[in-house]
C-alpha cells in the first residue's frame, strides 16, 4: 500500500493562472487518485478567494496537505489562511513564473509532482510579511518584495499582456516605465541603516523573475531577507543585468545598487510609494518587512546543503554609510 494512501488533500486552483487548463486539472486529480489520495477541488473565482476557501475549509475539516494550484500569487494567498494550520502545504506550479516552485526544486512535470507527495517529503521555510499603515493583520509572502520601480511595474501591469507574454510583461512595463519618467527615490532602512533608493528588492530565495539568479543564497530556512537597493535607474544598466540574469549570471558589483542581508526592512517617503509581494500590488510606504511569527511546512524534495550563513554586507560595500 502506498505511504499516500488514505491521505486527504485539498487542492485549490486558480483557473487564471498562466499555465492552467481544463485537461490539466483533470490529469492531475487523477494522478493524485491513482496514489490513493482522496482529492477535494475548489476554483477561485477572483483575487483573494483562495485565502477565504481555505480558512472557511479549515475550520470545518482537517487535510493533510492543502495544494495550491497557481502561481506566487495563489500561494501566498493560502499561505496566509494556513499559518497556525497543522497540515503542510504543497504547490502545483501551473502560474507564469512560479518563483517560489523553481526555487524549492518542485517537479513542473504532474506526474513527477504527483510522486513527490506520495513520499511527503516536507521542508520548513519561513515566510516574510509586509505590514503597511493601512493594514491591521500582515500580509505574508513567501518569495519576495519589491518596492518602488517593482511596484510601479506590478501596479502597470497589463493582465491581457500578463496572460499572452507571460514574464515579458513584467520586462515591457519596466522598460516603459524607466523610459517614461523619472521614479522618486525613497528611503529604505535595512536594520536601523538609511539608504536612498528607486528600488528595493527584499527576498527570501535567490530568484527574481522565474529562474533568474540575483541572490548567492535562498534565506527561506531562516529569519532574515537578502536585499538589493537599486541607487538610481538606469535604462542601458537594467538591460546589461537583465543579460546577464539571462546568461545566469548574478549581478556584479556596481555603484548603482547595493546587496546586502537584513531582518528588518522599513520603507518610507513623503508621498506614497508603491509595493508588490509575491507578484501582487501589496499597498504603498510607510510599510515594514519582518518575518512572520510562524514557520510553514511545505512538500518539497529535501534541502540542498546550504553554503555558511551569510553574515549582513554588501557586493558594493555602500551599506555602511546613512543617506
Ligand atoms: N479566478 C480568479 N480570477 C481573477 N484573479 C484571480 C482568480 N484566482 C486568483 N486570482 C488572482 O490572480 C493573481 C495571480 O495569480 P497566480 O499567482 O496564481 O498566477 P500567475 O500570475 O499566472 O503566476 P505567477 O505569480 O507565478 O507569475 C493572484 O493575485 C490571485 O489572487
Amino acid at each position: 500500500m502506498s505511504q499516500s494512501a488514505g491521505r486527504h488533500l485539498l487542492l485549490v486552483v486558480n483557473p487564471t493562472a498562466g499555465h492552467y487548463t481544463e485537461q490539466r486539472l483533470t490529469n492531475f486529480v487523477q494522478q493524485l487518485e491513482h496514489i490513493g489520495c482522496d482529492v477535494q477541488v475548489e476554483l477561485t473565482r477572483r483575487q483573494g478567494h483562495s485565502t477565504e476557501i481555505v480558512r472557511s475549509y479549515l475550520a470545518r475539516n482537517t487535510p493533510d496537505i492543502i495544494i495550491a494550484g497557481g502561481g506566487d500569487g495563489t500561494i501566498a494567498e493560502i499561505a496566509q489562511a494556513m499559518m497556525k494550520a497543522p497540515c503542510a502545504l504543497a504547490l502545483w506550479p501551473i502560474g507564469s513564473a512560479n518563483v517560489l516552485a523553481r526555487e524549492l526544486h518542485i517537479p513542473f512535470d504532474d506526474a513527477e509532482n504527483a510522486a513527490l507527495l506520495a513520499r511527503g517529503t516536507r521542508r520548513t521555510v519561513w515566510p516574510g510579511q509586509i505590514t503597511t499603515a493601512e493594514q491591521t493583520t500582515p500580509t505574508l509572502f513567501l518569495q519576495m518584495a519589491g518596492v518602488g520601480l517593482d511596484g510601479w511595474i506590478v501596479q502597470n501591469l497589463s493582465p491581457m499582456l500578463k496572460k499572452h507574454t507571460g514574464r515579458v510583461a513584467y520586462v515591457i512595463a519596466a522598460l516603459q516605465l524607466a523610459l517614461s519618467r523619472p521614479l522618486p527615490p525613497f528611503k529604505t532602512r535595512v536594520d536601523g541603516i538609511s539608504h536612498r533608493t528607486v528600488l528595493s528588492i527584499i527576498s527570501k530565495g535567490r530568484l527574481y523573475g522565474g529562474p533568474f539568479a540575483l541572490f548567492h543564497h535562498n534565506l527561506h530556512h531562516q529569519p532574515a531577507f537578502s536585499v538589493l537597493l537599486l541607487h538610481r535607474l538606469n535604462p542601458l544598466l537594467i538591460i546589461w543585468q537583465m543579460i546577464m540574469m539571462r546568461l545566469k549570471r548574478r549581478p556584479s558589483s556596481n555603484p548603482a545598487f547595493t546587496i546586502l542581508t537584513g531582518e528588518t526592512i522599513i520603507c518610507d517617503h513623503t508621498s506614497p510609494i508603491p509595493a508588490q509581494s509575491d507578484g501582487d500590488f501589496r499597498g504603498v510606504t510607510p510599510l515594514r518587512i519582518t518575518s512572520a511569527p510562524t514557520l510553514l511546512k511545505i512538500i518539497a524534495p529535501p534541502q540542498p546543503v546550504a553554503p555558511s550563513t551569510p553574515s549582513q554586507r554588501s557586493t558594493s560595500g555602500r551599506n555602511t554609510k546613512r543617506r
